[in-house]
Formats: C-alpha cells, sequence, structure tokens
C-alpha cells in the first residue's frame, strides 16, 4: 500500500528561520500543534508554515476579507528574506502590515469578468464561459502556493482559481456535453500526474490543499472518458486508479478491532469502511481565523481535534454540515473523523467495481476477482452498517460512539446512484427524499437550517445529479425529473435576474436564488453547476432539438439516453 508523498515525511527536521528566532515560543502559535510541521519537504511547504508567525500575523489583523487571499499571494522575494526584513521592522512606529505585504507579495486578481450579451440564452452562457474558465499552471512562480499541473484545466470560479478534485467530474460532465472531450482528457491526465507524483489527488492544487483529498470521483472521471474514448482508457489509467485506491486504503490491513488509521476504520466484527480525514492539525491555512475561532468555542475539546475535524470536513467536500456536529447548531462540535460517511463509502465501492473491470481487461483474472470480492464485501457492509432499518434510508455511522447517526441528507442517494441498494431499499430511500428533501427549487441538503453551506435551505448542483441518477436507476424517473426540472427553474431564474450561474442555490423559502450561509460570500462561475445544468437540461430535450433554455424541454418529455 502507497502512503501519501504530498508531504514528505523525514526524520531530520526542517527547521525555518522564525523558529531559530525564538518566536515559535513566545507567540503560541497554533502551527506547533501541526504534527507535521518540521517535515514538510521545502518545495510544497504551505504559505502557513513557510512564513509562520507573519501568516499569523497578517491573517490576525485580517489584512483581506477573505482568508484565502494571503494564501494565493506569490511571495516576490525569497521567504527568508520577506520574514527578516518584517522582524526588522515591524516594531518601528509607523510599521504598516498592509504596505509591507503589498511590497512583498503579488496578490492575486479577481479574475476577468464575463459579461454576458444581452438576452443570450442559459445554454450560450455556459459555452461561452467555458474558455473563461479555462487555466494553465504547467510552469508556476517558485513560492507559489499553486501547483503545477501539465495541461490546461477548468476551474469552479470566483476566488476558487484552482481545480477541485470532486467539482471537476460535474464540470466533465457539462465540457463532454459541449463537446469539450480534449479538456476532459487533459483534466483526467492531470489527476493521474497527480497520483503519480503526490499517491493521491489533493482537494485542489494548492500546497495547502495536499494534505487531504476530496470525494474519490476518479474512477467516475474513467467512466465519462471511456464513454466517449473506449475501453483502452480503463487500461491507461489502471496504474493511477490503484494508488487512489492504496491511499483511502493504506493501513487497512494493520487495523485492529475499534480501531481506525488515517482513511480506514476497522469496526468490533471486523467490517472495514473508510472515513475523511487530513494529515495535518492545525488550522486550514484558507480559513485560519475562522478555524482559530471555531476552536475558541469548544475549551472542553483539544484545539487539534477540532482542527483535524474541520479538515477532515473540508475533505468530505461537505464543509460544512451539521452532517458531522454533535450539535446541528454548533460548527464547534464537529466529529468528522469519527463517521464513516454513506458517500464516500459508494465512491470507493465504484472505485473497487472500476478496477476489477480495468483488470479484467488488462488480463488479470486474479486481481479482477479480487477486486470484486472487495466490491462485493463494501457492498454488504454499506447496506448492513449504514442502511437505517428504523427510518428506511441510509445514514452515516458514528463509529466511535457505534452509532447510526439517523439524520436524512442528501448524500443517502449516493447508493442509488452507485447501484448498491435493493429495489426495496430504494423504494424507502425515494418516498423519504420525496416527503422530507425535495423543496420549491430542488433538492435540499439537509432538513437543518444552522446557516452552514451545506444544510437548509441550500441545494447543490451535484447533489442534484447523484438523486436523479440514483433515482433513475431503480425506476423512479417521475422523482428523477421533479427534482431535476425544479432545480433547474431555480437556476433559469436565477440566471434571468442576475445573469451569472452560481455556487449554489437557496431551494426552500422566500429567497430562493443564490445560496448563503458558511464563512465566504456566494461564488459565481460556476462550473459544477454548468456542467449539472447542460446536462439535466439536455437529459430532458427531445432527441434531435436543442434547448437553449429550460422554457424549451416540452413539459412531458421522456428522458434521453
Ligand atoms: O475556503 C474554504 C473551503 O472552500 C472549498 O470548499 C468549497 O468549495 C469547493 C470548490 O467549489 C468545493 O469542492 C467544496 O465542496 C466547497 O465546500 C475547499 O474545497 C475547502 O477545502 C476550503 O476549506
Amino acid at each position: 500500500m502507497q502512503k501519501s508523498v504530498g508531504y514528505r515525511r523525514s526524520k531530520s527536521a526542517n527547521i525555518l528561520p522564525w523558529m531559530l528566532s525564538g518566536l515559535l515560543i513566545s507567540v503560541n502559535l497554533p502551527v506547533q500543534a501541526d504534527g507535521l510541521q518540521r517535515s514538510l519537504g521545502e518545495n510544497n511547504q504551505p504559505p502557513d508554515i513557510r512564513f509562520g508567525p507573519l501568516y499569523i500575523a497578517v491573517q490576525s489583523a485580517k489584512v483581506f476579507p477573505d482568508q484565502k487571499t494571503f494564501a494565493d499571494a506569490i511571495p516576490k522575494f525569497d521567504p527568508n528574506t520577506i520574514i527578516a526584513d518584517w522582524q526588522m521592522q515591524k516594531r518601528q512606529r509607523n510599521f504598516d502590515l498592509r504596505h509591507f505585504i503589498a511590497l512583498n507579495f503579488s496578490l492575486p486578481g479577481s479574475g476577468s469578468k464575463y459579461v454576458p450579451p444581452v438576452g443570450q440564452s442559459l445554454r450560450a452562457h455556459i459555452n461561452g464561459l467555458w474558455p473563461v474558465l479555462i487555466r494553465h499552471s504547467e510552469k508556476v512562480a517558485r513560492w507559489d502556493s499553486l501547483l503545477s499541473l501539465p495541461k490546461p484545466y477548468a476551474v469552479p470560479g470566483g476566488r476558487f482559481r484552482e481545480v477541485y478534485y470532486w467539482d471537476s467530474y460535474f464540470t466533465m460532465l457539462g465540457l463532454a456535453e459541449s463537446g469539450h472531450w480534449n479538456t476532459v482528457r487533459n483534466m483526467v491526465d492531470n489527476f493521474a500526474s497527480q497520483l503519480d507524483r503526490y499517491g493521491h489527488i489533493p482537494n485542489g492544487n494548492r500546497t495547502y490543499y495536499l494534505s487531504r483529498s476530496q470525494p474519490p470521483f476518479f474512477s467516475m472521471m474513467v467512466d465519462l472518458l471511456a464513454s466517449h474514448d473506449g475501453d483502452a482508457v480503463y487500461r491507461n489509467y489502471l496504474p493511477q486508479l490503484q494508488k487512489e485506491y492504496g491511499y483511502w486504503m493504506a493501513g487497512a490491513e494493520k487495523l485492529n478491532l475499534n480501531d481506525a488509521d488515517l482513511r480506514v476504520v476497522k469496526l468490533s466484527d471486523g467490517t472495514v469502511l473508510n472515513r475523511y480525514w487530513d494529515d495535518r492539525d492545525a488550522p486550514r491555512t484558507e480559513s485560519w481565523l475562522d478555524d482559530v475561532q471555531t476552536a475558541q468555542k469548544a475549551p472542553s475539546r483539544e484545539k487539534q481535534q477540532v482542527w483535524r475535524d474541520l479538515r477532515a470536513g473540508a475533505a468530505s467536500g461537505w464543509d460544512f454540515s451539521s452532517r458531522w456536529f454533535d450539535n446541528p447548531n454548533d460548527l464547534a462540535s464537529i466529529r468528522t473523523t469519527a463517521i464513516l460517511p454513506v458517500d464516500l463509502n459508494a465512491l470507493l465501492y465504484h472505485l473497487e467495481v472500476t478496477l476489477a473491470k480495468a483488470s479484467k481487461l488488462n488480463n488479470d483474472a486474479a486481481a479482477s476477482s479480487h477486486f470484486a470480492e472487495l466490491a462485493k464485501n463494501r457492498q454488504q457492509a454499506i447496506n448492513r452498517v449504514l442502511w437505517d432499518k428504523k427510518q428506511g434510508w441510509y445514514a452515516d455511522y458514528d463509529w466511535q460512539k457505534k452509532t447510526l447517526r439517523s439524520q436524512l441528507t442528501a448524500a443517502t442517494l449516493f447508493p442509488l446512484y452507485m447501484q448498491i441498494a435493493s429495489q426495496s431499499q430504494a423504494d424507502l430511500t425515494a418516498t423519504a427524499v420525496q416527503n422530507q428533501l425535495v423543496k420549491p427549487g430542488g433538492l435540499v441538503t439537509t432538513t437543518v437550517n444552522n446557516g452552514q453551506q451545506w444544510d437548509a435551505p441550500n441545494g447543490w448542483a451535484p447533489l442534484q445529479w447523484v438523486a436523479v441518477e440514483g433515482l433513475n436507476h431503480y425506476g423512479k424517473q417521475t422523482l428523477a425529473r421533479e427534482i431535476g426540472m425544479r432545480f433547474l427553474n431555480n437556476v433559469q431564474k436565477t440566471y434571468d435576474k442576475d445573469h451569472k450561474l452560481v455556487e449554489k442555490y437557496a431551494v426552500e423559502g422566500k429567497n430562493m436564488g443564490g445560496g448563503g450561509g458558511g464563512e465566504y460570500p456566494l461564488q459565481d462561475g460556476f462550473g459544477w453547476t454548468n456542467g449539472v445544468t447542460l446536462k439535466l437540461m439536455d437529459s430532458w430535450c427531445p432527441q434531435g432539438a436543442t434547448c437553449n433554455n429550460v422554457a424549451d424541454i416540452p413539459a412531458t418529455a421522456e428522458k434521453r439516453e
């Protein structure tokens, strides 16, 4: 099994100049708690580690309204020189930190604004946006937190100036729908290159995202590309599919009962399932102050544990949601690493099925039946451990408290999406979803309204897609269409009003349209919304016709294959 190599683990301490100055002790840095801080490879150091107390000074002083701005700023000079200058100047009267930062760093621009021509259709708008969202980072500046990638890629948009792992699958659905197969191929190649280089696919191509991944959609991307380029794709990416599996399962073979290591957990009956994890236990670089303040709100908890759970929450893609909280209204009660998530395990089932298929195509019958067996075991485990018999839906499991977390969330649809559920389980899940999660503007994420972005009243494009596909697999075409069309109407209405597509939507209440909540303002662009919108529009547009706006979709159209 391969270890994550995002950060090189070396025994020799990596002493930085600011550590020698003694400051590490005097200002009681939270980074001190980060178990990996002394062993990070010089090249991939995230800015909070590279700049230490200077990073903390800037973020604590709220020099920028968005904490991600400084995480993405590019040093103009050798960081050691910048730190030394700052140490010298900061005690001087009239020292201006803001000015110092402006002199020593290039700040990320707001990016080019796409202004759609008046009256542009939704389809034309999305097609016009693809080139705006494409980025190149074959070469990156020295000390930039951006990680290089060999080929061009699509970003989500707004403050998200880098590629994101799970977003990319849903963006690719739309790129493929628009005929941009070359970009789809490039993006799969980029992710394969990250698996070769780091042993896993990071949350995004930033040094500060290297310590975690995101929902594992690589095998779904391989499926998508193979649907166009043919079965050779499975064999081409077999080594990287194996590396992806190695990352998620690392440590599984050595686990004791009731124990966990990295991303794997062994239950008391020997069942092995997965959880989200981040290798670091410090405040997130890109949300540094938020995380420091969250930990202060839970004085009885170890700060490092809170930070680890916040980071694992970011790895889940649902950052943040009552799904991970003990108290649904309190972010500081987050316990992501104690939870076995149903969506993560359904995705890993798909990875195992894909490995079985790719191994077979590679004429390796033994490996193929090995992975088929692993997939069967996981399917049984999901239906045993994550199926809530009493409620009649899939839920997450708290392996520390040994209880099912009976909360109904949109993640309940993942076992339908991956065809893990029996027909009767799918029937029951669909009824629960229909009764509790279907809202006027689409599928709501959870039923809890607590100000978090992965909770009510928000609905997210990727989850609409998972619901539509999952329900269609089990003959629930009417419900699938109801969800999809409600979401599409929401997107179209917002587009007609604001001339943009956004990251998330409020699907219920007085303020339907652009969503809110969470720790940063609503972003537009937006990769996965564009992708899912195009895909859903085409799903119900009659064969041979072009639906430019949602109104062009006939009221009773059958789903197009
Ligand atoms: O900066 C805060 C967090 O932002 C990201 O999360 C959100 O945006 C991502 C890109 O669209 C998306 O993948 C994720 O599901 C969203 O919640 C980032 O992924 C986090 O790591 C980061 O802390």
